[in-house]
C-alpha cells in the first residue's frame, strides 16, 4: 500500500469510518493522533533510550531476563533461519534483552529492533510491543496496521508476560522485517509467542514458590507434569498467593489473590497431596464449579517458608537446627565452648531443649564421665557419693538448678570446689537472677550463660515437624497442608515436649498416610475455653442423606476427604 494510501485509510479511521481494520489498530491509531498528537505522515525511527536510561531499565527486569532466558532461547532456535527477532521489553516498552540473526545486525538496528530501542505507543506509534501494552492481550501488528510510515514492512507479534501478582511485566515480541502480506501469516508466531510467555510465568512462579503449595492445571492428563497449562501458588490454607494468567481466567472475575482455593474449585487445600506426582495422572482430576474438569498437579514445599539456609550439621550441637538465626548463635557460642572446661548455664523455657544442648556439649567434649542430677527432690547422700567416686574428667548435668532444695546450695558449693574434674553444665527455666541461688553458687555454674529461644520464636519449626516426623517412622507420612498451617500457628507453651508429644498423638490417630487437622490433638491452652459446639460428621451424613457430593460442600472439602475420613470413622451408611 502506498504510503498516501495509508495516512487516507487513518483519515478515514478519525472521521469513525470502519476499514476493516482489527479494533485495537483502529483504537490505537486514534490514541496516536488525539492523544499522543502524532502525525500520519511521521516517518520517525525508532526512539533510542541512552545507555545508562538502559542499564537502569534492564537493571530493575533483571529477574525477568533471568526467568525469561532460556524460554527464549528455545523460542529462537524453533524460529532459527526464518529471519525473525525476538525482543523482550520491560512493562514499559523498553527491550531489555534481544535475540536476532547477526547477519541482519545492522537492518535489525535501523529498524529499532534491538536493545533499548522503546516501543511504547505514545513514542512508537501502533507497534506491536505498544498495543500489547495497552490490551495487555496478544497482538500482531502486520505491516501497514503500524501507524505512520516508518515501521510499515514490520511484522510484530507479540505477548504480554505477567508477575504472579497479575501485573503486566514483560512483553514477548517476535518481528519480522520482511514478511507475507496476508497477516494470517502470523498465526504460528501468534501461537509461539503466546506459549513461551505462557512457560515465562510459569517458570517465574515455580521460581518464587519453593516455600508454598503449587497446583498446576492442564486439560490433557499426558501435558500435565510437562507443560502445563496454569498453575496457583497457595500458603497452607489454600489462599492464593500468586497466579499465572491463565489461571487468573480460569478463577474467573474478581481478584484472584487472596481467595481460597475451595471457593473457586471443587478442592479443598487438604486434598493437594492427592494429587501430587505419585498418584497416576488420569486419577488427579480437579472438578470445576462450572461442571468441567481439569487434571491437576499438586508440588509440595520444597523448603521450610521462612526457614532460612541451614548452618553445618557436622557436629552433635549444630545438627539442633535447622537454620533459625537465634538458635545458630547459641550453637556457634556452645560448638566453641564446648572443648573449654567453664561452667555452662543454659536456660530457657520448659522443653526448649536445654537437656538435649548439654548432652551434645558432652559429646563435643573432652569429659569422659557423665554425671546427671535432677536438682528437683535432690538428696544430700547423691551429692556426698559423688565427692567420693574416681576423679575422672566429667560433665556433671545440674536439671533444672531451680529446684535444688535451698539447703542443699552450700553442700553443691563444696562438692564442686572440692572436685575440678567435674564440669558442670546446668539448665534452668528460669533467667539466672531468678534461679534463688546464692551467688556463690551461681558463679560457680555460670561461666557462660547461654539462652534457648522459645519454640514459637523459632524460624525452623517446619524443618523441625519433618525432622521429627521421619525420626518417628520409617512409612512416608506427610502433613495435610490445613494440619500443617494448623501447627505453624500453635503457640507451643510445652516447646519441643510438646511437639513432639502432639506429632505421636496425630500419628496414632492417621490414617498411616497423611495426618490431617483432625488428628491433631487440640492446643493446651485451649483445652480450658468452652470449645465451639461442631457438628459431627455423622450428624451431616444424615442431614444430608449420606449424598457425598452434598456432604463436601457443606464441610468445604471433597469427596475423597470425605470418603477417608468415614473410613476412619469406620461410620456405615443406612441399610
Ligand atoms: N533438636 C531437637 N530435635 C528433636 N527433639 C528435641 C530437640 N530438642 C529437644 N527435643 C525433645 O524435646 C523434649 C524436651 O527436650 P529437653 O528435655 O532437652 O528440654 P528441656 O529444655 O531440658 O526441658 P525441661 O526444662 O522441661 O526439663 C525431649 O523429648 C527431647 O527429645
Amino acid at each position: 500500500m502506498h504510503e498516501q494510501q495509508h495516512v487516507e485509510e487513518i483519515g478515514r479511521v478519525l472521521d469513525g469510518h470502519c476499514t476493516g481494520r482489527d479494533g485495537f489498530v483502529a483504537a490505537s491509531w486514534r490514541r496516536c493522533v488525539e492523544q499522543h498528537g502524532m502525525d500520519p505522515t511521521r516517518r520517525e525511527p525508532a526512539y533510542i533510550v541512552t545507555d545508562s536510561e538502559l542499564r537502569d531499565h534492564r537493571a530493575q527486569a533483571e529477574w525477568m531476563i533471568g526467568a525469561a532466558r532460556s524460554s527464549l532461547q528455545s523460542l529462537f532456535r524453533q524460529v532459527a533461519g526464518q529471519n525473525y527477532v525476538l525482543l523482550l521489553t520491560d512493562a514499559k516498552g523498553v527491550c531489555v534483552d534481544f535475540f536476532g540473526d547477526d547477519l541482519f545486525v545492522d537492518d535489525l538496528r535501523a529498524a529499532g529492533l534491538y536493545l533499548g530501542s522503546n516501543w511504547s505507543e505514545d513514542l512508537a506509534g501502533t507497534c506491536g510491543v505498544g498495543s500489547c501494552i495497552v490490551t495487555q492481550e496478544p497482538v500482531t501488528v502486520h505491516q501497514d496496521d503500524h501507524f505512520g510510515n516508518a515501521h510499515t514492512r514490520l511484522s510484530c507479534t507479540a505477548a504480554p508476560i505477567f508477575d504472579s501478582l497479575g501485573q503486566l511485566a514483560a512483553v514477548l515480541d517476535i518481528s519480522l522485517l520482511r514478511s507475507p502480506a496476508p497477516k494470517r501469516s502470523q498465526n504460528l508466531a501468534m501461537s509461539l509467542v503466546t506459549n513461551a510467555a505462557r512457560r515465562v510465568e510459569m517458570a517465574n512462579l515455580m521460581a518464587e514458590s519453593r516455600r508454598d503449595w503449587v497446583l498446576r492445571f492442564s486439560a490433557s492428563p499426558e501435558f500435565l507434569d510437562v507443560d502445563p497449562e496454569a498453575a496457583v501458588r497457595l500458603d497452607g490454607s489454600g489462599r492464593v498467593l500468586g497466579y499465572t494468567r491463565a489461571a487468573g481466567k480460569l478463577f474467573g472475575a474478581g481478584d484472584v489473590l487472596g481467595r481460597r482455593i475451595d471457593e473457586v474449585l471443587d478442592l479443598s487445600v487438604d486434598d493437594l497431596p492427592d494429587l501430587m506426582r505419585d498418584r497416576p495422572t488420569e486419577e488427579r482430576v480437579v472438578p470445576l464449579r462450572d461442571g468441567g474438569a481439569l487434571f491437576g498437579h499438586a508440588i509440595a514445599p520444597q523448603a521450610p517458608r521462612s526457614a532460612p539456609r541451614p548452618v553445618r550439621r557436622d557436629g552433635p550441637i549444630e545438627g539442633l537446627t535447622g537454620g533459625d538465626p537465634t538458635m545458630s548463635h547459641v550453637l556457634g557460642q556452645a560448638a566453641r565452648l564446648a572443648s573449654v572446661p567453664v561452667p555452662l548455664l543454659i536456660c530457657g523455657e520448659t522443653g526448649t531443649g536445654k537437656t538435649k544442648l548439654a548432652q551434645a556439649v558432652h559429646m563435643a567434649s573432652k569429659a569422659q564421665g557423665f554425671h546427671r542430677l535432677d536438682c528437683g527432690g535432690l538428696r544430700a547422700e547423691v551429692l556426698d557419693a559423688l565427692a567420693q567416686a574416681a576423679p575422672v574428667p566429667a560433665t556433671l548435668l545440674l536439671r533444672r538448678i531451680e529446684e535444688l532444695p535451698a539447703p542443699l546450695a552450700p553442700r553443691l558449693t563444696a562438692l564442686l570446689d572440692g572436685a575440678p574434674h567435674l564440669r558442670p553444665v546446668t539448665t534452668s527455666c528460669v533467667a539466672p537472677d531468678q534461679t534463688g541461688l546464692p551467688d556463690t553458687l551461681l558463679h560457680r555454674l555460670a561461666g557462660a550463660t547461654l539462652t534457648l529461644p522459645a519454640l514459637r520464636h523459632r524460624q525452623d519449626l517446619p524443618w523441625l515437624m519433618d525432622r521429627l516426623l521421619r525420626r518417628k517412622t520409617t512409612d512416608d507420612v506427610r502433613l495435610s497442608p490445613s494440619a500443617r498451617a494448623a501447627l505453624l500457628g500453635r503457640q507451643w507453651t510445652g516447646n519441643l515436649r510438646e511437639l513432639s508429644q502432639v506429632l505421636d498423638v496425630a500419628l496414632a490417630l492417621s490414617d498411616g498416610r497423611v495426618i490431617d487437622l483432625t488428628d491433631l490433638p487440640a492446643p493446651l491452652q485451649s483445652l480450658s475455653a468452652p470449645a465451639e459446639p461442631e457438628e459431627s460428621l455423622e450428624h451431616i451424613l444424615e442431614a444430608c442423606g449420606w449424598n457425598m457430593s452434598q456432604v463436601a460442600r457443606r464441610l468445604g472439602v471433597n469427596r475423597s476427604t470425605i470418603l477417608r475420613r468415614i473410613r476412619r470413622a469406620g461410620l456405615q451408611p443406612p441399610t
